[in-house]
């Protein structure tokens, strides 16, 4: 049974898809709804989310057209699936649509992992689908249905990791998607991708938590200069471990083999560190900054960041986007401006709203 039905988006560009469903209406979700309203990717954007709160939010935001109490019913008659759930919960949602699949139905996700989540899903999946798994290389530390804005794709990755023997047709809509959505796409494979966000996101997320938690165990400092003095890396570790923690358990159960291979590494690197500053040896120190510092250079030459630093300060932000000033979201659907409804034009969203106030490089 639907919450309630907003209309089929209608007089939009070019649509790719006639119906696509959205299993899981949280940050990716929401985001993603919004990024195919803008460019008008799908006749009909439909959802399912396991909380009435969240399918009425969802409704009241005006990123859908219909939400629905099953994720079998969301899927029914959808021309292409996409799970934004946990990676721990692909499984058992795959197991869920699969008997309402529209024969050459295609069926993607956008789990930050992708080995386990072929491995959960793929099974489940009748023969006629077509699984094409998927990860944007974009996200914030919120999570929820009012978290979500068009523009978080923009400019970022999206690693495509097609299972074999994945028709191209399937493998071809599902790029022209994340394009579509703002995104660059790389084909990879699982085991690759699994490796390369070891490094690039699950590590350092687990060593953000880390650090977090070593300044919550100190309670002698924990309740004022922690907070009172914090510096500008304590401050962007804060940011990164206050993302969600059922996701990110998830991550580091699925992601076990890499996560390790790669916290071992970490853990020699930091004992000939740890070893540089007990001895005194400036040499190892300095020269391994250089080195890092070329990284940094490297990920703002390829425009993947912006050198403007901010530090919570306002004073080094992006100019504001032109268009309307930032607002957030509103609670109250009352107050929701025009953009907000279901039906506005391509490029209109709340989404300028939330990413513009978090900046460009604050919001990702
Ligand atoms: N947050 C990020 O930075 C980010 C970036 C890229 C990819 N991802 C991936 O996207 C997926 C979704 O993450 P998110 O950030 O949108 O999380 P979120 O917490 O904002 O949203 C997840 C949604 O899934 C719902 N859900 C959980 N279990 C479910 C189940 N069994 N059935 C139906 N719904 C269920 C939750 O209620 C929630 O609404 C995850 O797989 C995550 O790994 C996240
Ligand atoms: O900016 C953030 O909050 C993120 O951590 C987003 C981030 C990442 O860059 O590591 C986190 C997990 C994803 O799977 C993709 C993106």
């Amino acid at each position: 049974m639907t919450v309630g039905t907003a209309g089929a988006a209608a007089n939009r560009p070019s649509p790719l898809f006639d119906r696509v469903a959205l299993i899981g209406l949280g940050l990716i979700g929401s985001s993603m709804a919004w990024a195919m309203r803008r460019d008008g990717v799908a006749r009909e954007i439909v959802g399912h989310a396991r909380s009435a709160e969240t399918r009425t939010a969802a409704m009241r935001l005006g990123f859908l057209d219909a939400a629905y109490e099953t994720a079998a019913d969301a899927a029914r008659g959808a021309d292409i699936v996409v799970l934004c759930v946990p990676v721990g919960a692909m499984g058992a949602v795959a197991a869920e649509i699969a008997p309402s699949l529209s024969p050459g139905a295609i069926v993607t996700d956008v789990g930050s992992t992708k080995g386990a989540v072929i491995e959960a899903v793929a099974p489940h999946l009748p023969d006629g689908a077509a699984f094409v798994p998927a990860h944007p290389l974009a996200g914030t530390e919120h999570s929820g249905p009012e978290s979500g804005f068009a523009e978080l794709f923009d400019n970022r990755w999206c690693i495509v990791t097609p299972a074999p023997g994945a028709p191209g047709r399937a493998v071809a809509k599902v790029r022209e998607l994340w394009e579509r959505c703002g995104a660059q796409v790389d084909v990879m494979d699982p085991a690759r991708h699994d490796l390369v966000l070891a490094v690039t996101s699950h590590t350092p997320h687990l060593i953000a938590y880390t650090m977090v938690g070593v300044a919550d165990d100190m309670r002698r400092v924990t309740k004022s200069e922690v907070i009172k003095y914090s510096a500008a890396g304590f401050r962007d570790f804060t940011r990164i471990a206050a993302s969600d923690p059922t996701m990110w358990r998830d991550v580091f159960l699925s992601n076990r083999e890499a996560t390790l291979e790669i916290l071992g590494r970490f853990t020699e690197e930091l004992f000939a560190l740890q070893r540089a500053i007990r001895t005194g040896d400036g040499q190892h120190l300095f020269d391994y900054f250089t080195r890092t510092r070329a990284i940094r250079r490297g990920i703002l030459d390829a425009g993947q960041d912006t050198a403007k630093s901010d530090f919570g300060r306002g004073r080094g932000a992006e100019p504001p986007a032109p268009g309307p000033s930032p607002v957030s979201v509103p609670a109250d659907p009352e107050a929701a401006s025009p953009a907000l409804a279901p039906g506005a034009p391509p490029g209109a969203s709340p989404a300028s709203a939330p990413g513009a106030a978090r900046g460009s490089a604050g919001g990702r």
